[in-house]
């Protein structure tokens, strides 16, 4: 099993210099922070790292966010109100976000001079995203990202031969693309009661010592505690992969089913999300599953709160069985559900439930997986859910 949680020394600035007159010291440098995406988590992840920049040592205070323009009908551009009242109106209105938060909507201009990145976005949009990014120059020698993104990547190549297909976590995709160490970000968080500043915890996977400091300092605080572990695939696919589960979680919910029936389909789902990710990334550790937010506390709330359960139990009593309109009137697609409910957030859960089954079914392992193969058929190919149950 691999090393597991990392021994870190608190963040201090590497280097130092001295005011020759008043004897001052101050950092040589200061890290500058950058946040791709103003998406709820974006906006609630960049509210938590504006507070901590405006406080620490080595930090510039200006935290600067990625806001895609949007017009508000009568009320003008979505940067501008952002700048104006210090409030993401669009997707997390109900939070004050500190005066330091800046909004650009620039991505480019968001990144340039940055030495620390999050990138929280949807992951259907990423791969634009990092086109635009990988501009030669626009990142900084030595700047650092970390990913908050819950999603793989999965490649299938039409024709190639069974046993092919890979799959590939955002970290990864991330240091590919833009030539810089990657760090993962992923826990029981749902966005709102984290912008409230509600306790809870996260887990940040990592490569080095170094990376847990920094990172620490750029998110932990009172009530958003930041535990870093050397699991950087486990955090990644748990985040992706307990989406998939959330759905499940909100068919039982939407047949009306009790807790023991719950608690049963969140067992098993955590066991298939674990055992696929020691079966396709082998360094993972089992414990990050078991012991860490990123695993079961992240299955659990979102299970209960989260917005892949809420469309799925939507999607369930849309359906003429469980309400009542006439049996040729067909259920509502989650396509329509994600507009309907969401306010023009995103469901991740759905497209990753495609990318695992399209992965599980090239590489011929759709049988270790029961449950991630009928959520997939349930939410696509109209089989029964009360089918979720058999060969469980
Ligand atoms: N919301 C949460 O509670 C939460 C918590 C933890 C992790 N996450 C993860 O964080 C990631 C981002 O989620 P979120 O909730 O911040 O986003 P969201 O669902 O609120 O979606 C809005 C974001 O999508 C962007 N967007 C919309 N259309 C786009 C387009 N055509 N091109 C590019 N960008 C577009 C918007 O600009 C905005 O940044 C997801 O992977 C999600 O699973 C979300
Ligand atoms: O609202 P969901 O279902 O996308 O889940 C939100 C977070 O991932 C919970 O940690």
């Amino acid at each position: 099993m691999a090393p597991f949680i990392t021994k870190f020394e608190p963040y201090e600035p590497e280097e130092y210099v001295i005011d020759k007159k008043s004897g001052t010291k101050s950092p040589a440098r200061l890290e500058k922070i950058a946040i791709v995406g103003s998406g709820s988590w974006g906006t609630a992840l960049a509210r938590v790292a504006a507070l901590n920049a405006a406080e620490r040592e080595g930090f510039d205070p200006e935290v600067r966010i990625w806001v895609r323009e949007h017009e508000i009908p009568g009320r003008g551009k979505l940067t501008e109100i952002f700048n104006r009242t210090h409030r993401n109106e669009r997707y997390l209105p109900d939070v004050d976000l500190p005066e330091n938060l800046v909004a650009v909507p620039s991505l480019k201009e968001t990144v340039r001079g940055a030495t620390l990145i999050l990138i929280v976005v949807p992951h259907q949009y990423l791969p634009g995203i990092l086109e635009e990014l990988k501009e030669p120059g626009l990142i900084s020698s030595g700047a650092r990202a970390i990913s908050a993104i819950k999603g793989v990547e999965v490649v299938i190549q039409k024709g190639a031969p069974q046993g092919t297909a890979r799959i590939y976590t955002y970290p990864s995709v991330i240091e590919k693309e833009l030539g810089i160490p990657c760090t993962a970000l992923g826990g029981a968080n749902i966005a709102l009661d984290v912008g409230r500043g509600e306790f809870c915890e996260t887990t940040i996977g990592v490569l080095s010592a170094k990376d847990a400091a920094l990172w620490h300092a750029v998110f932990d605080g009172p009530t958003f505690r930041v535990h870093p572990i050397e699991d950087v695939a486990g955090v990644s696919l748990s985040g992706a992969l307990k989406n998939v589960v959330a759905l499940a979680a909100g068919f039982v919910d939407g047949m009306g089913l009790g807790g023991n029936n719950k608690a049963a389909i969140l067992r098993i789902g955590l066991l298939e999300m674990s055992t696929f990710t020691l079966e396709f990334f082998p360094g993972s550790s089992p414990l990050t599953f078991s012991h860490h937010s990123a695993g079961v506390a992240d299955l659990i709330t979102t299970s209960f709160g989260g917005r892949n359960r809420k469309c799925a139990e939507a999607f369930i009593k849309s359906k003429p069985e469980y309400s009542g309109v006439k049996p040729e009137q067909r259920g509502k697609t989650f396509e329509q559900l994600e507009k309907e409910l969401l306010n023009g957030q995103k469901l991740q859960g759905t497209l990753t439930s495609r990318e695992v089954f399209e992965f599980l079914e090239a590489r011929g392992r759709l049988e270790g997986y029961p449950l991630f193969e009928k959520v997939y058929r349930i939410s696509f190919e109209e089989m029964d859910p009360k089918r979720l149950f058999e060969d469980l």
